[in-house]
């Protein structure tokens, strides 16, 4: 930090968990200024070193990094309910498509976004990894609303309500990432939807764009058997061995769900450098399939944690999908190392952070780090009597009980309420849209 920052407040708290180094750091603090974490330590020692700085106590609470999600499909959360209990396929063909086609533009994308804005803050999500359509109305709803977020370019090769096929859908990407580029909080990607809706041509000019401006790749890949064994038998390859001799794979490509793989397969994804998303929730819904997350740490492979879209999970609940990661993988395995809690909570911080093109700026709470940060109140039922935060925020806490939360610096959330957004609008526009869906679901 600079010799010059100002520190702002000092947040104190009983429990502090900063993810790097691993462990609980007791009556500690975190100085805040200019958006950055500037100092932390022992509470003690920042009274003294910054007596007039404002003092916020949070006498029953655990402060830690703000949450990541890494990959949903933020807008969706308008469809949220519309189609349950479906497979993947029958569920985006037959419903969410449909769907899709007819209601999908930037006002459709704006609310969408906004409500799963809300859902998400309030329940300790600070950053988000999305993929969907007209990314440029999903930006406004993240500037307006002080979350941080990584917004995917969309490339699909068949007639959205965004474009005509892949290569209509790439001129588009070229030139919203120059609309997007100096917004404040975002970053981007090239989003192409999965290896069996674009094409090679496509695939390969996806790559080369997300090049040229230093973007990572973000695809469903993986998803179901069904998906490999369509490619087998049409094309005689796995799709990542596909996509790696397309020379599409390596450490900028975040794969998500990747529920089908073999050994070979796990062999690449950690040569090639891969960083994966894991969303268990959205994979149990549609009948996917598990992960195998302790053959991904095995190996070394880099995850982050995602909800998937309010439409298949069906909530954007973090803390929820934290603790199904955590319980799945030990009976996946009958293995209860095979996702331990501390590590679940740090694939849903520091994980995502790397995985959705942040980097090390968030994550973590280390001095220097971009001041996104959350509150979880333990004075609870839920979360007492308490041996271990950490153990409590994975296995028992519920969203309910995040009671603050800080984006950049900035307070979004106070006691469980929103500091920026008007929620009686939001939700009488969310019911607007609902009517409208509605009535078109029981035409069809
Ligand atoms: C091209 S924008 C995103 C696109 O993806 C669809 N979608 C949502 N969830 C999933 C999923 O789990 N697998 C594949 N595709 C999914 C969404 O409806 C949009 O059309
Ligand atoms: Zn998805």
């Amino acid at each position: 930090m600079s010799e010059k920052t100002v520190v702002e407040y000092v947040l104190a708290a009983p429990w502090l968990v900063p993810i790097r180094p691993h462990g609980v750091l007791e009556q500690h603090g975190l100085a805040i200024g200019q958006g950055r974490i500037c100092d932390l330590g022992p509470q003690v020692e920042l009274r003294a070193r910054y007596p007039s700085a404002r003092w916020i106590d949070l006498p029953h609470h655990v402060l830690l990094p703000g949450l990541v999600n890494s990959h949903t499909h933020a807008a969706m959360s308008l469809l949220r309910g519309l189609a349950d209990d479906l497979p993947l396929m029958t569920w985006l063909e037959q419903h969410i498509w449909p769907a899709e086609g007819r209601f999908v533009g930037p006002e459709f994308v704006a609310t969408g976004t906004r409500l799963a804005i809300a859902e998400m803050l309030r329940g300790g999500t600070t950053c988000f990894n999305d993929m969907y359509f007209y990314p440029e109305a999903a930006a406004q709803a993240v500037v307006e609303s002080g979350i941080r977020a990584s917004l995917g370019q969309v490339v699909i090769d068949f007639p959205t309500a965004q474009s005509r096929d892949a290569g209509d859908a790439l001129r588009r990407a070229e030139m919203q990432i120059l609309q997007l580029r100096d917004l404040p909080r975002i970053r981007q990607s090239i989003a192409p939807h999965a290896p069996y809706t674009v094409p090679d041509h496509a695939l390969r000019e996806a790559k080369a764009l997300a090049r040229s401006h230093g973007l990572f790749l973000h695809m469903h890949v993986h998803e179901t058997a069904q998906e490999v064994e369509n490619a087998l038998s049409q094309d005689g390859r796995r799709p990542l061995q596909r996509l790696d001799e397309l020379g599409l794979l390596d450490e900028h490509f975040l794969a998500v769900h990747m529920t089908q793989l073999t050994t070979e397969d796990l062999d690449l994804v950690a040569q090639r450098g891969l960083r994966l998303a894991h969303c268990p929730e959205s994979n149990l819904k549609l009948g996917s399939g598990i992960a195998d997350v302790a053959q991904w740490q095995a190996r070394g492979i880099p995850f982050g944690i995602g909800t998937d879209g309010a439409a298949s999970n069906n909530d954007l609940d973090l803390f929820g999908e934290l603790r199904t990661a955590a319980l799945l993988a030990k009976g996946r395995d009958g293995d209860t190392m095979a996702l331990a809690a501390a590590v679940a909570l740090e694939a849903a911080t520091l994980g995502g952070a790397m995985a959705c093109g942040w980097g090390d700026s968030i994550g973590s709470l280390e001095i220097g780090k971009l001041a996104d940060c959350i509150a979880v109140d333990l004075d609870h039922p839920a979360t007492q009597p308490l041996y271990d935060p950490i153990s409590q925020l994975v296995y028992c806490a519920g969203r309910d009980q995040v009671s603050h939360v800080w984006v950049n610096g900035e307070l979004l959330v106070n006691e469980g309420r929103w500091t920026r957004l008007d929620w009686p609008g939001l939700r009488a526009q969310a019911q607007t849209w609902a009517r409208r869906i509605a009535a078109k679901d029981r035409q069809a």
